[in-house]
């Protein structure tokens, strides 16, 4: 796992457009994954103002909340269209479908889209508990696209977004960790104090499903970027660059 640290969220998500940047212009990148949350907001910003050119590039999603419609504003393929792909040509756009009647089918469903879409590139941002996507502590590291209850630290970490806190959807359908692993590259963005323990645990902790960003570990290509907050636990002269 490489780490690389930034004194602004906005240079450390420069850092992950120009990685992507470079990957779409050579060709290398063909399907990208892509994450929500407030994390990469920056990292949207920077690649919707950069007007590049993605028809040949296909995105799919880490999840969805189970019962929020595409025109809910806290639904994730709302937040996704609002960010980015209104503002660019991807050549086609995958998310876990929350409004599907068979949940179990969709999932089975979402997970041979991805099979079709092999992911090329994954950004990924870091629960407050360890979580990616949304694998809460405890879910196999086997596991591929499922449907998920989320625990009360992800509706409490979460209700920001919502106007009341019994708004926030209590499941939803995300990629598991064998389907987000199987991505060639892994950039991970963490910013803010409050994920500091989780990037310490996923950094420096035995891997272990108490910490699902831990197995990130295994992984032979995972870039970390992360601002001074995220990083401060971690032990003096771990390797940074
Ligand atoms: N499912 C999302 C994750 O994909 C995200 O990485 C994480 C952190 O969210 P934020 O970036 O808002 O801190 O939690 C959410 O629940």
């Amino acid at each position: 796992m490489q780490l690389h640290t930034y004194s602004t969220v906005t240079d450390a998500s420069a850092k992950a457009f120009d990685i992507i940047k470079t990957g779409i212009e050579n060709g290398s990148i063909h399907t990208l994954g892509l994450a929500t949350g407030g994390t990469p907001l920056k990292f949207y910003e920077i690649f919707r103002a950069s007007k590049l050119d993605v028809s040949n590039v296909s995105t799919v999603n880490l999840d969805e909340y189970v019962g929020l419609n595409a025109k809910d504003e806290n639904s994730y393929c709302y937040y996704m269209e609002k960010e980015l792909f209104s503002h660019m040509n991807f050549k086609e756009t995958f998310l876990p479908n929350g409004m599907a009647a068979d949940l179990d089918e969709e999932c089975l469903h979402y997970e041979a889209i991805l099979q079709d879409h092999p992911v090329d590139v994954q950004i990924l941002g870091i629960g407050e508990n360890g979580h990616i996507g949304f694998n809460e502590p405890g879910t196999s590291f086997d596991s591929l696209t499922h449907v998920v209850e989320l625990t009360e630290s992800t509706r409490e970490a979460n209700k920001r977004y919502f106007d009341k806190e019994e708004d926030v959807p209590t499941h939803a359908i995300s990629m598991g960790i064998k389907s987000i692993l199987s991505a060639k590259k892994i950039i991970l963005l963490a910013f803010g104090a409050n994920k500091a323990e989780a990037v310490k645990q996923m950094i420096e902790g035995e891997v272990s499903e108490d910490c699902p960003a831990s197995v990130l570990q295994k992984h032979p290509n995972v870039i970390v970027l992360a601002d001074q907050k995220a990083a401060s636990l971690l032990k003096e002269g771990i390797a940074r660059d």
